[in-house]
């Protein structure tokens, strides 16, 4: 069984758990499901931002604990002060410590958009996003049939939500690529042996058609990550633990900003 089979299986027991605990029309009638979603698209595109979506994770199968003290409302606020395009906020608590009270803490204070980073294997899970005040969802191809991932995209464009689906090769790319997706991100680390190359950004760039802005993934840790993939037509770069590995992840966001 692979990491992401362990997180599949138990992502559906707790949805499942969830949605006992509060219905669609629950989460319906809270106060941010009416909010109009951030276009993520226009801020990464942005020449007056970086493109970085800058990540919150606590944790993570591959590193552990990664950061066990810094305040998510902090993180955030300093993100978007260091010029940050996006947010990702993991809201998975079993394998990455995160909680959808972190995204509402960071959209309490952040105008960027916010992607809700999980692992979504059920409808409820993107209304849910809806109801805390996310922009834009996640679709991991990998844990998705071709068909599940054009169902959940549809669903998210109709309540207004822009969809980042996520790519570990060729394969995935060919089979879960449609015209509701608005972000492709290639993520540069191997789920199965947990190594990260921008080697897997730079082989399937040419792939991505170019109505899609073209995020990568994992393992950036220099500008010069940054300043390669750009020659491949990368607009977006996600950054998790570079940033939350310091003590100060803000402070850590806006040194690494200067510099570009
Ligand atoms: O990070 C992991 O160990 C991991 C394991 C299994 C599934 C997903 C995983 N990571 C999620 C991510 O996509 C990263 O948090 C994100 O791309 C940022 O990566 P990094 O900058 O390397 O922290």
């Amino acid at each position: 069984m692979t990491i992401l089979d362990k997180i599949v299986a138990h992502k559906k027991i707790e949805v499942a758990a969830r949605k006992e605990l509060l219905s669609v029309q629950d989460l319906e009638g809270r106060p941010l499901f009416d909010k109009e979603p951030v276009s993520a698209k226009s801020w990464i595109t942005s020449p007056n931002r970086s493109g970085i979506i800058a990540e919150f994770k606590r944790q993570s199968p591959s590193k552990g604990l990664i950061n066990g003290t810094a305040k998510v409302s902090d993180v955030a606020e300093g993100y978007y002060k260091a010029g940050a395009s996006a947010m990702s906020v993991l809201t998975d608590q079993e394998f990455f410590g995160g909680t959808v009270d972190d995204l509402l803490a960071a959209r309490s204070v952040s105008p960027v958009p916010i992607i809700r980073k999980d692992f979504i294997v059920d409808e409820y899970q993107i209304i849910e996003a809806k109801s805390i005040g996310a922009d834009f969802i996640l679709l991991i191809a990998s844990c998705l049939t071709p068909e599940e991932s054009k169902h959940y995209a549809t669903l998210a464009r109709n309540l207004g939500l822009q969809i980042l689906l996520e790519v570990h090769d060729e394969q995935e790319l060919e089979a879960h690529v449609c015209d509701k997706m608005d972000l492709i991100g290639v993520n540069n680390r191997n789920l199965k042996t947990f190594e990260v190359s921008i080697e897997t950004s730079i082989r399937l760039a040419e792939l991505i058609p170019n109505e899609y802005v073209k995020v990568s993934e994992s393992g950036i840790s220099n500008i010069e990550n940054i300043k390669e993939l750009k020659k491949y037509g990368y607009q977006g770069f996600l950054i998790g633990e570079n940033f939350m590995k310091t003590e100060d992840p803000a402070k850590a966001a806006i040194d690494f900003m200067k510099q570009l």
